[in-house]
Order: structure tokens, then C-alpha cells, then sequence
């Protein structure tokens, strides 16, 4: 069997991880795992878990780490056979601890996006609350304003993505976030990003992914996706 990709992807909230996965998973055939998707399909489903994650994400706090791990490990156990992208997991030193226990990370892509350029683009973030799908009213706005393009819902802005919310919060990632980063550069898969464009970003993610990702997996993980 040809060896399976496996890739994460870091960044503050605002930095493009989602849009960028997104693009990863159709260019390379990667399965796109979002920690936020996959606590929103618990919640809905009323699973323990997703009943006691919604608490905390109702206040606006992190998930406690055993909750995480107990969570997506499984998860990931399901996708043994598959290719993957990680989004939003691990975002804490414990969360990547467990993580490096469970498996073997191929590459790390690190997102670093001006303060500045986070602010601007949460400001202008609107998202379906029961799908999860994110718009921003300049870079990709809904076809009508206010609703989702799919099932024709309004939209939310999030509490947390409002101006007074957001600065301690940025803080607060970089705090949580710096020892991870610094686990998988001394472990030497880390690849940083700096840019305040996606588009400028994304085509020096696509050349580094290309070179890691063998051809013929790439070409598997297609077929078995369409
Ligand atoms: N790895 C994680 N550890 C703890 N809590 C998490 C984790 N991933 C998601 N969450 C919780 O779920 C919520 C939604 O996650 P999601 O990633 O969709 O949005 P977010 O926090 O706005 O981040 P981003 O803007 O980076 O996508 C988070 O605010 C947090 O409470
Ligand atoms: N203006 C602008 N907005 C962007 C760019 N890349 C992503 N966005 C928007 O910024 C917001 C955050 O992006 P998202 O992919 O959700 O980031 P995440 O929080 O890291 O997953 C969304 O509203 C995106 O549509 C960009 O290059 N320019």
C-alpha cells in the first residue's frame, strides 16, 4: 500500500486555515478534518461529548483537553486508510502531545497573518451557524447579502468575532498556540507561512504539498473521493 499524507494545519482564528484546507482537499484529494466541523456535527447529534463541549463553546472558551483528544482520536483511528489534513487540532501543547502518540505528522503548515489583517478580516466574517460554512463580506460574500447560499438561512456573526472580543482573544492563541509551534519546529515538519493574502500564500502551500505528497497517492486519494 502506497504510504498515506499525514499534514496539520496552524494558525490563529482569522488566518485562512479553513480556506485553505478547503483548497488542499480539492487540489490533493486530502480528507479536510476541522475540529470546529466535527464538535458542530456532535453538538447537533447530542452525542455526551458534543453536549458537554457546547458549555464550554457557549462561553466562548476552548474545549478542555481530555474532552479534545477523546474526541478526535477516534476519529482519526477511522481514517487509518485515508490521507488528511487536520484543521483546529491540536491547538494545545496537551492536544498535540496526544496526537504524537496516536500518529506520525508528515508536514506542519503554520499560518502567520498580521494582527492587523486578522482583525480586518473577523470583522467581516459572517457564517451559517448549522453548517459551519464561513463568508467574509469582501474576500468571498454570499451570493445575497445576509443569507447562505445553500439553504437561504440568515447569517451570524460570531459573539467572539466582534471587535471587543477579539484582541484578548488573539492574545490568548498566541499564548496557547507558541509551544506547539515550537514542538514541531525542533521536531523539523514545521513550515511557516507569512503573507496577508491567502492567494499568495496558497501557491507556496500547493508547491511544498506537491513535493511531499507522493504522485500516486495523490492520484488514489482522488479516485476514492469522486
Ligand atoms: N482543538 C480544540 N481545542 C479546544 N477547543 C476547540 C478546539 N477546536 C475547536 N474548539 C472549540 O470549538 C469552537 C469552534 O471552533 P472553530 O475552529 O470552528 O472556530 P474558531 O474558534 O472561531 O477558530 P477559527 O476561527 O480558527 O476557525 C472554538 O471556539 C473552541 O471553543
Ligand atoms: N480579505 C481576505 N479575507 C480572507 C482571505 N483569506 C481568507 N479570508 C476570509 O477571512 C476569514 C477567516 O478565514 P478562515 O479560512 O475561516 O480562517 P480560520 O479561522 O483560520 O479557519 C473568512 O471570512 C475568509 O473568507 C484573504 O486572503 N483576504
Amino acid at each position: 500500500m502506497s504510504k498515506l499524507f499525514r499534514a496539520v494545519i496552524l494558525g490563529p482564528p482569522g488566518s485562512g486555515k479553513g480556506t485553505i484546507s478547503e483548497r488542499v482537499a480539492s487540489s490533493f484529494g486530502l480528507q479536510h478534518l476541522s475540529s470546529g466541523d466535527f464538535l458542530r456535527e456532535n453538538i447537533a447529534a447530542k452525542t455526551e461529548a458534543g453536549v458537554l463541549a457546547k458549555t464550554y463553546i457557549e462561553k466562548g472558551a476552548l474545549v478542555p483537553d481530555h474532552v479534545m483528544t477523546r474526541l478526535m482520536l477516534p476519529r482519526l483511528e477511522e481514517m487509518t486508510r485515508h490521507s488528511w489534513l487536520l484543521d483546529g487540532f491540536p491547538r494545545t501543547l496537551a492536544q498535540a502531545e496526544a496526537l504524537n502518540s496516536a500518529c506520525e505528522l508528515d508536514v506542519v503548515i503554520s499560518l502567520n497573518i498580521p494582527l492587523e489583517t486578522l482583525k480586518e478580516r473577523l470583522r467581516h466574517r459572517w457564517i451559517h451557524p448549522a453548517s459551519g460554512r464561513v463568508y467574509n463580506m469582501c474576500f468571498n460574500p454570499p451570493r445575497v447579502q445576509g443569507v447562505d447560499d445553500i439553504s437561504g438561512e440568515p447569517l451570524i456573526q460570531h459573539e467572539d468575532d466582534k471587535p471587543e472580543a477579539l484582541v484578548a482573544r488573539l492574545r490568548h492563541y498566541k499564548d496557547v498556540a507558541k509551544p506547539v509551534i515550537d514542538l514541531y519546529r525542533a521536531k523539523g515538519i514545521l513550515h511557516m507561512f507569512s503573507d496577508t493574502e491567502t492567494d499568495r500564500i496558497w501557491p507556496y502551500v500547493s508547491s511544498l504539498l506537491s513535493a511531499k505528497i507522493p504522485t500516486d497517492l495523490a492520484d488514489a486519494q482522488r479516485a476514492t473521493t469522486h
